[in-house]
């Protein structure tokens, strides 16, 4: 059986984790929830930091804990990055990272030190201390000391909500750089929708101590019966590559993956090779819906689209409508009187007209 199969059941004063799920073993899962959901207890759960009586844990098939087996915390191959990278403060960067590295077993490792600080490109400072880095090259560090202790699965608790906004740009190439370079299955527990869809594969929607729904990350963003799609900031993200540039208006043109029609994309030129895959977020808020394709205007991308749903948002008077283009998800946010006025419903065809769209990685 593939994937991180668990069942946990705690109770806690009023809180009461209750899961029962299979998350995937590959690309990278949010954990994403309000305050006190159980995002960090259930992390703990799956480390072995709470002993759960009749709790279960695999990892593609193997038990870490069953009714007859529980591997302590230092028994389970995981890398465990925490929001304060807490790395020894009297050992050098260098002697931090061989730590990791060299408690596990030679014939288990599976990096290579000089693989691990070029991926997370903490050369520049490895003979430095701890209280001479920035939040955001500490992090670093703190991430790399977890991959070198060669996991089979990485837990990040808001690894990047201590940081200023800059060292959160910073870090997030490495994160990106991580998800493509290793085929290391992430849970990530974040707080920020942005961090969300820029970096999750999956998200696990977590309510009350329940994981109230998962799924692949468009899917999830774009469900009318979750709260995610009705937000003010609701999105949908797409898969696409680039297909080619236009250096006289210094424009990039991307292909959208598995589109079952030709759907091009334009957004602002990014040196990246054709073919190199990459991820855009549209905002609901930013498509505009018409039913006639309009020529006289400054929007770039408009896309031919379907109608699949239409329901409330959370504002008052506006609705979310869900588009198929070309085999991918979007959404709309328009009020109800352009939505009467133009009769949306669904299976309605109409041109999506896309104000911006935001290259994520
Ligand atoms: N040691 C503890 N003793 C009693 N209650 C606890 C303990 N640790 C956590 N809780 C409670 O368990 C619930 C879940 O907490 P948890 O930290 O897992 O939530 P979370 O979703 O990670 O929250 P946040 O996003 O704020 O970190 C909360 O109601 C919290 O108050």
């Amino acid at each position: 059986m593939s994937g991180i199969e668990m069942q946990f059941e705690l109770r806690r004063d009023s809180f009461h984790l209750q899961v029962d799920t299979t998350l995937p073993h590959t690309g990278i899962t949010a954990l994403f929830g309000a305050s006190g959901s159980g995002k960090t207890t259930l992390l703990r759960c799956i480390a072995g930091l709470e002993n759960i009586p009749g709790g279960k844990l695999s990892m593609d098939g193997v038990p870490w804990q069953s009714d007859s087996v529980f591997l302590a915390p230092h028994q389970r191959p995981i890398g465990y990055v925490f929001q304060e990278a807490s790395l020894f403060p009297h050992l050098s960067i260098k002697k931090n990272l061989e730590y990791g590295w060299k408690r596990t077993p030679t014939q288990n490792r599976t990096v290579q030190l000089d693989e691990i600080v070029s991926l997370l490109g903490v050369e520049g400072f490895i003979h430095r201390y701890p209280h001479q880095l920035s939040g955001g090259q500490r992090q670093r560090v703190a991430i790399a000391r977890a991959l070198l202790t060669s996991p089979k699965l990485l837990l990040m608790d808001e690894p990047l909500s201590g940081l200023d906004l800059q060292s959160k740009q910073e870090i997030l190439p490495y994160l990106e750089r991580l998800h493509e370079q290793t085929n290391l299955p992430i849970l990530y527990v974040s707080h920020s929708p942005d961090e969300v869809v820029r970096l999750a594969d999956s998200l696990a929607l977590m309510e009350s101590g329940r994981i109230l729904a998962q799924g692949e990350i468009n899917t999830m963003l774009t469900r009318p019966d979750l709260y995610l799609s009705k937000l003010d900031e609701a999105s949908a993200v797409l898969n696409c590559h680039v297909s080619s540039h236009d250096e006289r208006y210094h424009i990039s043109y991307l292909s959208m993956d598995q589109a079952t029609q030709n759907q091009t994309l334009l957004v602002p030129y990014r040196d990246l090779d054709c073919g190199h895959s990459v991820r855009v977020r549209i905002l609901a808020r930013d498509v505009s819906l018409s039913l006639h394709k309009q020529e006289n205007t400054s929007i770039s991308n408009i896309l031919p689209a379907t109608v699949t749903d239409v329901f409330p948002s959370i504002s008052p008077f506006q609705v979310m409508v869900k588009l198929d283009i070309g085999g991918q998800t979007i959404l709309s946010k328009i009020t109800s009187r352009s939505q009467e006025l133009l009769g949306i419903e669904k299976d309605k065809f109409v041109y999506a007209q896309v104000k911006s769209v935001a290259l994520m990685r």
